[in-house]
């Protein structure tokens, strides 16, 4: 690592990924079956990298099970970044690297020997524009992840886990009556409900959202909002939103991210939402969440 400031910092080693981007990061799923439940998520002094462009300097973050934790923060700050390093994904782009650890339920998902597809097997993902199979049917996409992983299950038990995801997810009584029917047909907001169920499937102890309501109607981010605050009771929820209602809405805890001056991303406060709303600590939040910049 060539970055000056990051003399003391160990990047993590990262295998060479090549070809094997995964059916979990392209399609959002995670993969086995690790029973229900959310898992505490631990951020330890992230620091990530794309070449020797440092975007993150020690970001630490306990995002504990039970709650929603919001990452906020302006454009470029490194949202994206931390979250795509909680699942592993981050690795998987050429030049990319990191320092740090994260811990899931206080396993390290980058300690030697811990598999890509068990962090994925842990730590879901939803992306900002749903992403099912479009010519698959409903019900193959809520089991898709867990064909691509090798999970077996079958009959009477895929059905159950279809229709226990899609109404987790929100969705089960628009879509009951025409299972067989391509994703693709579905509605925007249909389609990230969908996306929701497809990742439930395989019992992910922590749920990543990546602006999943940016691409989505008013009505249909409300349904989406309704599903985070149901599925935290089962889940671990970490959401980037840029709108500071909908962090205000549905989050237990926010993180404010900034870069500043070019300097990589780091957090500035964080803590309750009510809190960070209304009487944050630190004069930059309160810029932010009033919108006086970003
Ligand atoms: N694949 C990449 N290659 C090189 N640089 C990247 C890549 N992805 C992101 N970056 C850089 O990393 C920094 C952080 O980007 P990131 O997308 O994590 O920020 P963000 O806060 O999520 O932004 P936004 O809110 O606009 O999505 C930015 O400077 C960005 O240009």
């Amino acid at each position: 690592m060539t970055d000056q400031t990051t003399q003391t910092e160990t990047t993590v080693p990262l295998p060479a990924y090549a070809g094997s981007t995964g059916a979990a990061g392209s399609t959002g799923a995670t993969t086995g079956a690790t029973g229900a439940g959310g898992a505490t998520l631990e951020a330890r002094r992230i620091s990530a990298w794309f070449g020797d462009h440092k975007v993150l300097d020690r970001v630490s973050l306990t995002m504990p099970t039970g709650l929603v934790t919001a990452l906020i923060g302006p454009s470029g700050c490194g949202k994206s970044t931390f979250l795509r390093i909680l699942n592993r994904m981050h690795e998987l782009i050429p030049s990319a690297s990191l320092a740090g650890e994260v811990l899931v339920d206080g396993q390290d998902v980058y300690a030697t020997g811990q598999r890509l597809t068990e962090a994925r097997r842990q730590v879901g993902m939803v992306f900002q524009k749903p992403n099912p199979f479009p010519a698959m049917s409903i019900y193959d996409n809520v089991t898709a992840g867990l064909k691509l992983t090798g999970v077996r299950t079958g009959g009477r038990a895929k059905d159950d886990l279809v229709e226990e995801c899609l109404t987790k997810a929100g969705l089960w009584k628009e879509v009951r009556t025409r299972l067989r029917q391509p994703g693709g047909a579905l509605s925007g907001g249909q389609q990230q409900r969908l996306c929701i169920a497809r990742s439930l499937a395989i019992r992910p102890k922590v749920l990543l959202m990546d602006e999943p309501c940016s691409a989505l109607d008013p009505t249909s981010t409300r349904r989406i909002e309704e599903t985070i605050r149901e599925l935290v009771h089962e889940v671990t929820i970490v959401i980037v939103t840029h709108n500071m209602q909908q962090a205000a809405r549905v989050s237990d805890q926010c993180a404010f991210f900034l870069a500043e001056q070019g300097t990589p991303g780091a957090i500035v406060e964080h803590g309750p939402t009510a809190a960070m709303f209304s009487a944050p600590s630190d004069p930059r939040t309160s810029d932010y969440v009033e919108g006086r910049f970003g």
